[in-house]
């Protein structure tokens, strides 16, 4: 794998301190770039602390092991309270990239953490996850030091790998719908691995009965000019009507 075809690293430390030197317009073109390119970023000084991801992994180990799953719970629940911070400030920097209006996609959005074990790779079966892309806003993965994400770049796998307390975000298929596929929802996969793997999947999701469509925002001029007519008059000829395809999570 070539250096330049590792994921995007996005640096969120101006969103949390005194943004003297405009640090947040340069972290927002970064995700915006990301988004553009993989699909996907590795999110560091993110506002999550390391010990309390490190610590609901261990416990997530614990609550596939042990009886007494009170304590996991306890953390697990202020891991997602956390998660649901980081999920707000993303969206907050994607409403920015998309030049949406302040709080949009929060209105999209429905959380949902899931805490999953993976099992070790044997001789008939290595796959963890296979592939796929997230049918959600956005998504962001805590994982152990295991590693087997993969993400999909130019018909290459580029392995998301752990460490650093990272947290991996990536575009799921509302934001794609919504941007017109100006950002990408990439493919993904978990490749199983020699031990165990734990992580966290946090999903930001549409309300369940919810339509997505493109933005006017994100629709070539002519196309909304096309659509403007076609309500005032009805389209005779078959090369004018214009069908946007309304796509359902
Ligand atoms: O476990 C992971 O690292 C990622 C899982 C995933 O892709 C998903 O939950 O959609
Ligand atoms: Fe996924």
């Amino acid at each position: 794998m070539a250096a330049s075809d590792a994921l995007p690293v996005v640096d969120l430390a101006p969103f949390f301190t005194e943004d003297v030197k405009g640090g947040t317009a340069g972290a927002t073109e970064a995700v915006r770039q990301a988004c553009q390119t993989h699909g996907f970023f590795r999110a560091v000084n993110h506002g999550v602390p390391i010990d309390l991801m490190a610590r609901a992994l261990e416990l997530s180990a614990a609550f596939f092991a042990l009886p007494d799953r009170r304590r996991p719970r306890e953390t697990v629940e202020e891991c997602y309270s956390k998660f649901t911070e980081l999920g707000l400030l993303i969206q907050k920097i994607l409403n920015e990239c998309m030049g949406l209006p302040p709080g949009l996609l929060k209105d999209y959005n429905d959380d949902l953490m899931i805490v999953r074990r993976y099992l070790p790779a044997t001789e008939e079966e290595s796959t963890g996850f296979s592939t796929h892309e997230d049918a959600s806003c956005i998504t962001l993965i805590c994982q152990d030091d295991v590693g087997g994400l993969e993400v999909l770049k130019d018909g290459h796998w580029v392995p998301a790998e752990p460490g650093g307390g990272s947290i991996i975000v990536n575009i799921g298929d509302v934001i794609k719908v919504l941007s017109n596929s100006k950002l990408k929802s990439a493919t993904h996969q978990v490749v199983s691995k020699a031990a165990h793997r734990h992580s966290l999947s946090f999903f930001s999701n549409p309300h369940g009965d919810r339509w997505v469509e493109p933005l006017p925002e994100f629709l070539y001029k002519e196309y909304q000019g096309l659509l403007v007519r076609n309500k005032t008059h009805p389209p005779a000829r078959h090369e004018d009507v214009v069908n946007i395809t309304r796509y359902a999570i």
